[in-house]
């Protein structure tokens, strides 16, 4: 049955339900139809079952079916709708436009708003501490037009992207292009976590992005340039200027960037059509450029624990979470962005640096700053909330308790401004520049004063109800509260006479919201009810009446009532509108608090945890003394501190053995949290710390498989390590952790040299790394390779016991210790005694295959190089020209294609002893 039958044939209600659901095809509707929210059809049963609610049936569709019904009470859709939200789903909500009481015929009803994971901002969706960005990616790739290329940057195409928070109103937009765009995106995607992302269609075929967007648990809407590229960006261009009220988008820095614009006018589009409202909140779009911030891709966030830990994804254990001290949500938020996008400026670093200085130094100050922070709510979201029409008298008192701490703030900044600058302390140009752009605010004590006069100090959640206006604001309503108050006190005194006349004692009246005031009188006293007494209602012990005096008297009383809240709503109305006119300047006050709250908490946790303040320049040097890991610290008793040299020259590439276990990974980690704390401003564990700026950290530590990306876990090492070696650069910071553990001995040792060497010579500067390995035997590069050091992290042995001394030194180690650790680890004790006999074994033949180099070598020849470094040099250039052959390639072919299930025993036979003397005889060709 099409729309059209359907229509002519549907009762009225049911053609507004379809004709909604045809403005919304994607959308869930929510039907409002007196006190509940329906949702019928397919809708229904889909809701149904995500909200574990009941599925019913609403008589027949108009083409004979069942109908099936889903609804939930309008009160209780701030429950309901956060919860299909925060699955991915759409949903548009049909209101009634109109008073039901006072329409004449069928209710009008249409859809107010559609609720989009990206578009959220009820405090039930969205949360305080993280921003709810929408995002939105175009490219100038085109699948048909670029189908030879496997890619979609082979010929340079170009990506715009953008970011909305509607609940903040912050927009910013970008475009580039770059030799890997993808990783790129999704470094994007891993710094801003969009809720939602608008994807030009034909970057749908692109797999890497599609899988990372869904393991973000980003919902995907996808558009398509139905008019020509040039044509849409005109559009979106002319839409943008139209939004931002400005003649050009050059100022906003978007001249000529087509794909950014592009981005920002679909974000923008898509804003206003779920949300159909003006949109005056948010702020003008503005470019950002990627290069201004440290680079930190998404696998560096993950294996960095920045915002989560790797454990739980939880944010316990993550370094946010140990230098979260904020007060207030938009503190909170601006702290996950600096540590998401550190600086790469240096001196505006060090700005930061000196406000953290001022705030540390002077205790007293901090701790009235804090008092006032923590007495300020989310003004930003507040305001949102009020443009949206979507808050409440208590909101307002939380603006205006938020709005009283200001003027303390700002006292307090300028007297650690002025008393620093007297008396020559550290001087915050920053801590001064916040103070003054505060103080220019001169709203904030009119609009305090405004709600403070019209709203009382405990409204009720609801704003249909009255009780919000304070008395002696309007003499209006003050005249209708009278007049009920008045009426109120006739009818208990009503009640006096009335039982005094009847002689019925316990005559009550009464007041429900169906049938009105009432006498009621009890079933023993139904005797002496005088005449002129009507009957309304019988109830289980007595009977209810009502007098014409009485009846008068509650219309007087209901009119009044009904007016007052009216009036009520209507002035709370206005002074939320009066508020919402403010929302430019309330969301600047709000980021200027988010600042103030991040360098206070930045200050509060380098007290805590006896951070220090590092120095930053532009060299390329990195110095640390006694640097510790910020997380492993807290957990680890007995932490031991160590220092770092790097430099450009001669220890630009730090090669780092040690047993398992003994800190290699915590070292490198801390040396890249230590900078990344840094230049996001923050003060860092060390007793004394140097830092040229990095601009880029790239990681590679561990294992983990893509399983969902159908790669292994050595495809994804490789993958990984492949974007490190295209991408990194003189300025980056390298952080490799054995490289090549995922596959065969010969190969990842193989692997790993390759490395070293490429990231050694690379553009004949190399790039600053650490590089943690078991392999040993790359330990005799130190000679080769000018930049490269060696350091290993030093252990006791005694006996059978290994005792960790956690201290990195200089040098190379020549022992794994694996068995030490299997044995600490409680593998049973016959094993361990195994092993160590084997290993003997191992060493001994190794060492009389030292003494007569001719004689034939094994594949246990892997063994060899793993546990004696002496063996390495001549034996490994053997190795290495051994696997390089290429008959050993066409080898492993063969072992592959044999069908031994369809082998006799003699042909399996046969074939053992030709490949055995392939084999023997590619030895000797090797020596
Ligand atoms: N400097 C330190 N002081 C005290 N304890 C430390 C220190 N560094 C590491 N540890 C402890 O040692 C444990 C192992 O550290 P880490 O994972 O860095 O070792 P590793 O050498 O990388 O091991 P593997 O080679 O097995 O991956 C950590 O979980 C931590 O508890």
């Amino acid at each position: 049955m099409t729309t059209a039958d359907k229509m002519s044939q549907a009762t009225p209600a049911m053609k507004q339900y379809y004709a909604a659901k045809e403005e919304c095809p994607d959308a869930l509707v929510f039907f409002r139809m007196g006190d509940f929210y329906e949702s019928f059809g397919d809708d229904a049963k889909t809701i149904a079952r995500e909200l574990e609610i009941t599925l019913t049936n609403r008589g027949k569709t108009e083409d004979g079916k069942q109908m099936p019904l889903a609804g939930i009470p309008y009160h209780a859709i701030d429950n309901y709708l956060p919860r299909l939200v925060k699955k991915g789903y759409k949903v548009a909500i049909c209101e009634q436009l109109e008073d039901p009481k006072k329409a004449k015929g069928i209710v009008k009803r249409g859809i107010v708003r559609v609720v989009t994971p990206g578009t959220a901002i009820d405090s039930s969706i969205i949360t305080d501490a993280a921003n709810n960005y929408l995002m939105a990616l175009t490219s100038s790739f085109n699948p048909d037009s670029d189908k030879k290329k496997s890619k979609a940057n082979d010929n340079g195409d170009v990506f715009g992207i953008s970011f909305l928070d509607i609940s903040t109103g912050e927009f910013f937009g970008t475009q580039f292009e770059d030799s890997a765009p993808y990783e790129k995106v999704i470094s994007e995607v891993a710094r801003y976590r969009p809720a939602e992302c608008i994807l030009q269609d034909a970057l749908m075929q692109n797999e890497l992005l599609m899988n990372r967007l869904e393991e973000n648990k980003v919902k995907i809407e996808s558009f398509s340039c139905a008019k020509s590229v040039s044509t849409e960006v005109k559009k979106c261009e002319s839409d943008l200027l139209k939004q931002f009220k400005v003649s050009t988008l050059e100022g906003l820095g978007f001249s000529g960037s087509d794909y950014a614009i592009l981005a920002c006018g679909k974000t923008l589009d898509y804003a206003l059509k779920t949300q159909m409202r003006e949109l005056e909140h948010i702020q003008p779009v503005q470019f950002y450029s990627m290069s201004k911030h440290l680079v930190l891709d998404s696998m560096t966030l993950r294996n960095l624990e920045i915002i989560k830990n790797t454990r739980d994804d939880g944010e316990n254990y993550s370094l946010i979470h140990v230098l979260d001290k904020t007060k207030t949500p938009p503190g909170s938020r601006l702290l996950r962005n600096w540590l998401l996008r550190p600086l790469v400026d240096s001196v505006e670093i060090t700005e930061r640096l000196n406000a953290v200085s001022a705030l540390k130094e002077n205790s007293l100050s901090r701790y009235d700053l804090r008092q006032h922070l923590s007495n300020i709510s989310d003004i930003e979201r507040l305001v949102s909330r009020m443009i949206y029409g979507n808050s409440n008298a208590r909101d307002l008192i939380s603006m205006r308790n938020s709005l009283f701490e200001l003027p303390g703030l700002c006292a307090e900044l300028n007297q650690l401004c002025g008393s620093n600058s007297k008396s020559n302390k550290t001087e915050s140009a920053l801590l001064s520049q916040i103070c003054d752009e505060i103080s220019q605010f001169d709203f904030a004590s009119e609009l305090s004063d405004l709600i403070s006069k019209t709203i009382v100090d405990e409204p009720p959640i609801t704003v249909r109800e009255g009780k919000m206006i304070q008395p002696e604001f309007s003499a209006e309503l003050d005249e209708l509260r009278n007049a009920s108050g008045d009426s109120k006190e006739w009818i208990a005194e009503f009640q006096t006479g009335e039982r005094e006349r009847t002689g019925i004692k316990n005559l009550k009246v009464g007041y429900n919201k169906v049938f009105g005031y009432f006498i009621e009188v009890t079933n023993a006293n139904k005797h002496l009810v005088p005449e002129n007494y009507i009957r309304k209602q019988t109830v289980a012990n007595g009977e209810r009446y009502f007098t014409p005096e009485l009846k008068e008297r509650e219309s007087l009383i209901l009119t009044a009532d009904d007016k007052s809240v009216a009036l009520e709503y209507e002035i709370f109305r206005e002074v939320t509108e009066h508020v919402s006119s403010y929302a430019k300047e309330i969301q600047a006050m709000a980021h200027l608090i988010g600042k103030i709250d991040v360098l206070c908490s930045f200050a509060e946790a380098a007290i805590e945890n006896n951070y220090i303040c590092p120095q930053l320049d532009d060299s390329l040097e990195i110095l640390i003394r006694d640097g510790r890991h910020p997380i492993v610290e807290k957990t680890t008793e007995g932490f031991v501190p160590n220092d770092t040299e790097m430099d450009s020259t001669e220890n630009q590439f730090l090669l780092i053995t040690g047993p398992n276990m003994a800190g290699k990974s915590t070292y490198m980690r801390q040396i890249a949290m230590i900078i990344v704390m840094a230049q996001a401003g923050s003060f860092v564990p060390a007793a004394f710390a140097k830092i040229g700026v990095v601009d880029r950290i790239f990681t590679r530590i561990g294992a983990h498989d893509d399983l969902a990306g159908g790669k292994s876990t050595f495809m994804v090492e490789m993958v990984e390590l492949a974007n490190i070696l295209n991408n990194s650069g003189e300025r980056n910071l390298i952080l490799l952790d054995e490289i090549g553990r995922g596959t065969s001995t010969y190969d990842g040792y193989s692997i790993a040299k390759a490395v070293v060497e490429y990231i050694h010579n690379k553009d004949k500067k190399g790039v600053r790394t650490l590089f943690a390995t078991h392999y040993h035997q790359l330990t005799a590069l130190e000679n080769k390779l000018k930049r490269l050091k060696n350091f290993h992290i030093a252990v006791r042995e005694t006996g059978n016991d290994l005792v960790f001394l956690r201290k990195i030194v200089p040098g190379a180690t020549d022992k794994s210790y694996g068995i030490h650790v299997a044995r600490l680890a409680g593998v049973p004790e016959k094993v361990n005694e195994r092993a160590a006999e084997i290993l003997k074994e191992i060493e001994n033949e190794s060492m009389i295959e030292d003494e007569s180099r001719s004689k034939k070598r094994s594949a246990r020849y892997t063994q060899l190089l793993l546990f004696d470094p002496e063996s390495a040099g001549a034996e490994e250039r053997i190795v290495e020209k051994f696997i390089e052959h290429p008959e050993i390639e066409e080898l492993k072919g063969e072992f592959k294609d044999l069908d031994v299930n369809n082998m006799t025993p003699m042909q399996a036979l046969l074939k053992l002893e030709e490949v055995k003397e392939k084999l023997r005889r590619l030895e000797e060709e090797s020596k």
